[in-house]
C-alpha cells in the first residue's frame, strides 16, 4: 500500500510524520500521524484513536506523548476520525459525519459507502503501518479519548489478535446508553438496536468478548468533565467488568475536564501501562 509522507519533524529522539494513504475500507484518501524513535526496531505499536471533531493532528500537537514514547522505544499512530472529502457525506453537527466516525462501519445511506472506520482501523491502518515502519506488529495497544475510548475500547475487544493491551481516556463506555451513541449509532447502523450491541463496550465484555485476553483495562476520567453523567458513564464500566471478573483499573481525578489537558496529565502513565505488556516476553 502506498503512502505519501505530508510532513515529517524531528522529535525528542525520533520523529513525527504525517501520513496520507489510499483507503480500500473507506475509498477515499486517509491520514494519520506516526511517531517512530530512532533505530533499527522493529517497534511495539501504541495506536491512539482521537475524539469528536479531531483529525489526526489534535493528539498529535496536543496530548505530549512524544518524549515517553522515544523513551519507552514505541510507535505511536494517531489517525483521523473518520473519512473526509467533497463527496463524502457530512452532517452540520459536530457529531455526525466528518470528524466522528465513531469507529464503526456504517450501514445506512447516506454514509454505508465512506463510513468504514471500523474496518479502516482494523485493516488498512494495519497494513499501511506495518509496510511502512520498523513495527513488529504482535506487539500492538490500543487507547484513544472519548468518542475514540470507544473505538479503542471495542476494537480491542472485537480483535484480540490484533490487540494486547488496552486503555483508554474518558471514553464513552456504553454508546447504547448516551446521546452521543444513540444518534450515531442510528444514522450509522440504523433504527434496529440488536445491531448496535456489537459496538458496546459494556455489551461486548457482558457477552464475553476477549474473555482473559487484557490483563487489565486501564481507565482515567475526570471528575470535572462536563460529559461525564450524560455521555461517558464509567459506572457502567465497572459494573461488566465487575460481572465477569474483568479487572478494571478505574481512576477518577477530580477537577480534571475533558480536554487535552486531562489526556497530556495522564499520557505517560498511559504510555507505560501499554509498553508494560508489549515488551513482556
Ligand atoms: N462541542 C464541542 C465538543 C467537541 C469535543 O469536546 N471534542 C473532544 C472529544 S469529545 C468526544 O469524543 C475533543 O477531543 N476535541 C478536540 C480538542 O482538541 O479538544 C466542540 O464542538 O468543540
Amino acid at each position: 500500500m502506498s503512502i505519501e509522507f505530508i510532513e515529517s519533524h524531528r522529535c525528542f529522539s525520533g520523529a513525527l510524520h504525517f501520513c496520507r494513504h489510499q483507503s480500500e475500507a473507506t475509498g477515499t484518501p486517509m491520514r494519520f500521524s506516526a511517531y517512530v524513535p530512532d533505530g533499527e526496531g522493529p517497534f511495539p505499536v501504541v495506536t491512539f484513536l482521537s475524539g469528536l471533531t479531531c483529525t489526526e493532528e489534535n493528539f498529535t500537537v496536543k496530548a505530549g506523548a512524544y518524549r515517553r514514547a522515544s523513551a519507552l522505544n514505541l510507535v505511536v499512530i494517531a489517525p483521523d476520525t473518520s473519512p473526509r472529502g467533497e463527496g463524502v457525506a457530512n452532517d452540520p453537527a459536530y457529531d455526525l459525519g466528518q470528524g466522528a466516525g465513531f469507529y464503526v462501519d456504517a450501514t445506512e445511506a447516506p454514509w454505508a459507502p465512506h463510513f468504514r472506520m471500523e474496518s479502516y482501523i482494523a485493516k488498512d491502518l494495519q497494513q499501511v503501518v506495518a509496510e511502512n515502519f520498523p513495527v513488529d506488529m504482535k506487539r500492538q495497544g490500543i487507547t484513544g479519548h472519548s468518542m475514540g475510548g470507544h473505538g479503542a475500547l471495542t476494537l480491542a475487544l472485537k480483535y484480540p489478535d490484533l490487540f494486547r493491551s488496552v486503555s483508554a481516556f474518558a471514553p464513552i463506555v456504553s454508546p447504547t446508553r448516551c446521546p452521543w451513541g444513540e444518534k450515531a449509532f442510528n444514522a450509522y447502523l440504523g433504527a434496529d438496536r440488536e445491531t448496535w450491541k456489537a459496538h458496546d463496550a459494556t455489551l461486548l465484555i457482558e457477552a464475553g468478548a476477549a474473555k482473559g485476553h487484557y490483563e487489565t483495562i486501564l481507565v482515567d476520567q475526570g471528575g470535572a468533565d462536563n460529559f461525564l453523567e450524560a455521555q461517558l458513564k464509567p459506572e457502567l464500566l465497572e459494573e461488566a467488568c465487575a460481572k465477569v471478573g474483568q479487572k478494571l483499573v478505574l481512576r477518577m481525578h477530580p477537577g480534571h475536564d475533558h480536554s487535552y489537558y486531562f489526556i497530556q496529565t495522564f499520557i505517560d502513565d498511559h504510555l507505560a501501562f501499554h509498553a508494560a505488556t508489549l515488551l513482556a516476553a
